[in-house]
């Protein structure tokens, strides 16, 4: 699974600023699934080639007195389901008795905590972060968010710190599976339908797959195809349908969209389009994940009831209309064998590979069919594409003046390939490069500069922690 980051710290220490920089999407999902409170923050992080999900807690005041009411219920818990805990502090205005009660909380807590001192420019690094060595929290982190600084070295340097995942440890022959994750609000009916799709006469379930009956990887085969359901709900825990296992969890519902290669939203079609589903699908296209939409309980549905559903979604979902929809019954399993052939269409395209002349003639005929505009004079130029890409499908186009590209050209550029390499159920994602060479400007290749930085980072926090550690050994 994809790890959690929770951003924790007093109001105005650079929380907000920390999540942008992390996060992709400015937009951030704000999170009122099942009724969280607003000011809670989710989204998808990525540094370097890592991912990752964060959380801005919010939530916690200085004004209030005590940890139980200091932190928020929302704040709690979202430490619970973190992996890594960053707690902020701010480098300028020096230790806060509000501070002391978080860490206070934090020490106690059985997470991978990092105590991270913002606002650390044009302060000496070291004369920063020494107020806050006293909070017992180990090595305090020097950043400064607002000029990025560090940022992407923290975030490697704690990532590197988290052990083996699952996912890593999974036997051989379900590597190259299908992974699917079956997501949605509270009681639309995932259990149902997950014990569903395993308990289809043509599935095999491996128990012995090299998993625990904990684990949340169900490996099966359904006509000789291995897929691997990612089981958030907890279903193979339940003895049956009706014992609830765990909450809801938002954050689990996330880790699960990040993980899979096709995600099921499941919508209850007797409740209609809520916004909490528009929310969830939300999430998915900022993932770039393939997406099936099942509108679930149309078992026993009036005419009318149908009609006014079909014509919400089309109002609704015209975001997501790449997405094949099914209407379904978990329940007495109607239409969940078509849903397999959507789940299976979606995952090739997700996967597909085109070759770089493929990709390059392609666009040729398309601005053959339809040129960009000229732009003071001057004809916009695509000369190469090439595949940047899968589970979204990349495709980087390269040429002159592409910054200009309008947003109409860009969409019809969409459609066609779309239509023409036959991508059916997963969002495409185009990336614009000015400049000729094909392999230029790849990601996660640094510069010797950039190296020579984070290593020197690296040395520095080995420093500091062989320097803590001493110290903890002294106290003793
Ligand atoms: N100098 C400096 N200012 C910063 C830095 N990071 C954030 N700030 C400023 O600090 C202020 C507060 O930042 P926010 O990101 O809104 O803080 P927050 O913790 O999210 O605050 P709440 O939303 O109230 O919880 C803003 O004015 C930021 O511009 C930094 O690295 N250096
Ligand atoms: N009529 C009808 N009821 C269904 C269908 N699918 C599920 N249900 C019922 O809806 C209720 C919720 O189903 P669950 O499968 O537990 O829903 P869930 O989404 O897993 O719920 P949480 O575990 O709370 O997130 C149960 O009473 C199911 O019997 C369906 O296709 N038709």
């Amino acid at each position: 699974m994809v790890p959690v980051i929770a951003l924790v710290g007093r109001p105005n220490v650079g929380k907000s600023t920390l999540f942008n920089r992390l996060t992709r999407s400015r937009d951030a999902l704000v999170a009122d699934l099942s009724g969280l409170t607003r000011d809670r923050k989710y989204g998808e992080g990525k540094v370097g080639g890592a991912r990752f999900i964060v959380i801005d807690t919010g939530g916690i005041s200085g004004d209030e007195e005590g940890i139980d009411s200091l932190m928020a219920k929302q704040s709690l818990m979202a430490i619970e389901e973190a992996d890594i805990v960053l707690f902020l502090v701010d480098g300028r205005a020096g230790l806060n008795p509000a501070d002391e009660m978080i860490a206070d909380h934090l020490r106690r807590s059985e997470k991978s905590c990092y105590l991270v001192v913002n606002k650390t420019d044009g302060l000496d690094p070291d004369v920063a972060i020494s107020d806050f060595f006293g909070l017992g929290l180990g090595q305090p982190l020097p950043i400064a968010a607002s000029q990025n600084r560090s940022v992407t070295l923290l975030i490697e340097e704690v990532l590197s710190e988290l052990p083996e995942q699952e996912a890593d440890v999974l036997p051989e022959e379900f590597k190259f599976s299908t992974r699917i994750a079956v997501v949605g609000r509270p009681n639309v009916g995932k259990s149902t339908l997950v014990n569903r799709m395993l308990g289809e006469d043509r599935v095999v379930v491996f128990d012995q797959a090299g998993t625990t009956r904990d684990s949340i990887y169900i490996p099966y085969e359904r006509d000789g195809e291995p897929y691997i359901l990612i089981d958030t709900a907890g279903v193979r825990r339940r003895k049956n349908i009706t014992e609830a296992v765990e909450k809801f969890s938002i954050i689990k519902t996330l880790q699960a969209i990040e993980d899979a290669n096709v995600v099921v939203c499941v919508i209850d079609a007797r409740q209609g389009v809520t916004d909490q589903d528009l929310h969830m699908l939300g999430f998915v296209l900022d993932a770039g994940r393939s997406l099936v939409i099942a509108l679930n309980k149309w078992d026993g549905m009036l005419e009318e009831q149908k009609l006014k559903v079909k014509e919400q979604i089309q109002r609704r979902l015209e975001f997501v209309d790449f997405a094949r929809f099914h209407f379904i019954s978990a329940l007495h399993g109607s239409g969940v064998g078509e849903m397999y052939r959507s789940v299976d269409e979606a995952y090739v395209s997700a996967m597909a590979k085109w070759p770089t002349n493929r990709l390059t003639r392609l666009l040729e005929d398309v601005v053959a069919e339809h040129q960009p505009p000229m732009v003071n004079g001057r004809r916009i130029k695509m000369r190469y594409a090439h595949q940047g890409g899968s589970n979204p499908p990349i495709i980087v186009v390269h040429g002159n003046q592409l910054d200009n590209l309008p947003a109409s050209y860009k969409r019809y550029l969409q459609n066609k390939f779309r239509q023409v390499l036959g991508i059916k159920g997963t969002p495409v994602r185009f990336e614009f490069r000015v400049g000729d060479n094909p392999f230029e400007g790849r990601p996660n290749q640094l510069t010797p500069r950039q190296l020579a930085k984070k290593q020197r980072f690296k040395l520095h926090v080995q420093d500091l922690k062989k320097e803590s550690k001493r110290k903890s050994r002294k106290k003793k």
